[in-house]
């Protein structure tokens, strides 16, 4: 057994960083048992190093210098855990360049920049690897790559945002508002040091684009990803998908069919039965089908310290064992498609939609005749008083498939009705049919 240590650099040592730590001071023998080597953090990289830290990490020389890291011979391996895109992917780049292997957990990173890096990684013959960047603590990144790597892999669809499904979890069961719940899942260290990537669904659609590439071989930009996030859910909505049957998630959804591919993240309604539907708090999960293994599910703890860390390390565990057997810098792979994507004719999708109406003779026909007229039909629908509203009234209802630009023409259209005051609410709805 090699009894020298191995080096490593933080660049980062915050809600992750502090996790990374964590685990190689606490798992420190099953590590070296693993990999023949001890882990040691020779430097942790940090804004400002007069910041108060936990006690247990007094130990750890702190730079605010990213050179003491990244030109330090005896580092081996960086392990990028402070955010940001373009310092950072500078950095990333240089410690590639001085061929130190490189681990993140950034998806901001990897879905604007991921394959350029990659690609540097292979030339300089270092690994990149990036499993906490998708789903926090669930291998899915290997899962896909390597377990799952003898299929034709048709659709990826989960929950791949702590925050957001931490705060819809809390907003459905204990009507609680959004910025109280949301101010919950930052001091719980889920949301990003700027959450509005996380509610705008930003954060999701990145790590949808990560996936999709890898899963479907083809590039898919962040660009390319449909995206809506959650502030418009309101308890209202909540209210009527339970009384429908339904569990409102922010989810993600990477299809490709014939060749053709379409990537979307908004809040969909799922059946109460739907496997993503008993999905709650920071908790993530994935569904994956492949022509030859059918459907796939993966769950865990999609955000936070220690969660987020396990990956993190196992990253590092495995650059260490590409070490061992001398096969570092393979970490890319050229895809094998051009992407080419679904337009909104192209999409089905059954829909939710909630409209408030003028309580008076003949609405409810001329909204049912425009319905007809745009050849869409229901599968549940309810008319009930608005509270507080005499002159109007509520209808919800849920459609059977249709195009999606056949539902938007809709859309504008009910708005244009004179029976109708406006459109409040419509999402998506998956599983039904
Ligand atoms: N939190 C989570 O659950 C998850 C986070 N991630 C990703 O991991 C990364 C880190 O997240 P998280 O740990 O939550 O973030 P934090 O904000 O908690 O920590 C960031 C760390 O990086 C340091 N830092 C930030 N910017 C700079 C800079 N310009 N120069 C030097 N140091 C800097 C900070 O220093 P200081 O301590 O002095 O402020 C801090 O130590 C992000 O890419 C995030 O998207 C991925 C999966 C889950
Ligand atoms: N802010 C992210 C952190 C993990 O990627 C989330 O909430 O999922
Ligand atoms: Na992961």
């Amino acid at each position: 057994m090699e009894e020298r240590e191995i080096q490593v650099g933080l660049l980062g040592l915050g809600t992750v960083g502090t996790g990374v730590a964590s685990i190689i001071k606490h798992h420190q023998e099953t590590l070296s048992h693993q990999i023949g080597r001890k882990i040691v953090i020779k430097r942790a990289l940090v804004k400002d190093k007069k910041k108060v830290r936990e006690s247990w990490l007094s130990n750890l020389e702190l730079t605010e210098n990213a050179n003491d890291i990244i030109e330090d011979p005896s580092i081996e391996a960086v392990i990028e855990v402070m955010g940001g895109i373009e310092e950072t992917r500078l950095l990333v780049e240089r410690a590639l360049k001085e061929k130190k292997h490189v681990i993140t957990a950034n998806k901001d990173l990897m879905a604007e920049h991921g394959s350029t890096l990659l690609q540097m990684a292979n030339e300089q013959k270092c690994d990149l690897f990036y499993e906490a960047s998708v789903a926090g603590g669930i291998p899915i990144i290997r899962t896909i790559s390597e377990g799952l790597s003898a299929d034709k892999l048709t659709k990826i669809m989960g929950i791949v945002n702590g925050t957001t499904n931490y705060m819809l979890t809390k907003m459905s069961a204990n009507n609680r508002t959004f910025d109280d719940v949301l101010l919950e899942a930052q001091e719980l260290g889920y949301a990003e040091a700027d959450p509005t990537a996380d509610v705008d669904g930003i954060d999701a659609a990145r790590k949808m684009a990560i996936l999709s590439s890898l899963a479907f071989s083809s590039p898919v930009q962040i660009e390319d990803v449909s995206v809506k996030g959650i502030r418009q859910v309101s308890d209202v909505d909540l209210a009527f998908c339970q009384q429908l049957g339904y569990t409102m998630k922010l989810i993600g959804v990477a299809q490709k069919d014939e060749g053709q591919i379409e990537v979307r993240v908004e809040p969909t309604l799922l059946p109460n039965a739907h496997p993503l539907a008993n999905v709650h708090n920071e908790f993530n999960a994935v569904l994956v089908h492949g022509e030859a293994v059918g459907e796939t599910m993966f769950y865990g703890p999609g955000a936070g310290s220690l969660p987020t860390a396990t990956a993190v390390v196992s990253d590092l565990v495995a650059v260490m064992k590409n070490m061992q057997r001398r096969v570092n810098g393979y970490s890319y792979q050229t895809p094998l498609f051009q992407s080419t994507f679904k337009t909104e004719d192209e999409i089905q999708s059954q829909y939710f939609i909630r409209l408030h109406v003028y309580d008076r003779a003949g609405t409810f026909a001329a909204v049912t005749n425009l319905f007809a007229q745009h050849d869409v039909s229901f599968e549940k629908l309810l008319q009930l008083p608005l509270e507080n509203q005499t002159e109007l009234a509520e209808i919800v209802l849920v459609t059977h498939s249709s195009s999606v630009a056949i539902i938007k023409k809709l859309l504008i259209a009910l708005n244009q009705l004179s029976a109708v005051d406006k459109v409040a609410s419509y999402y998506r709805v998956e599983g039904g049919e």
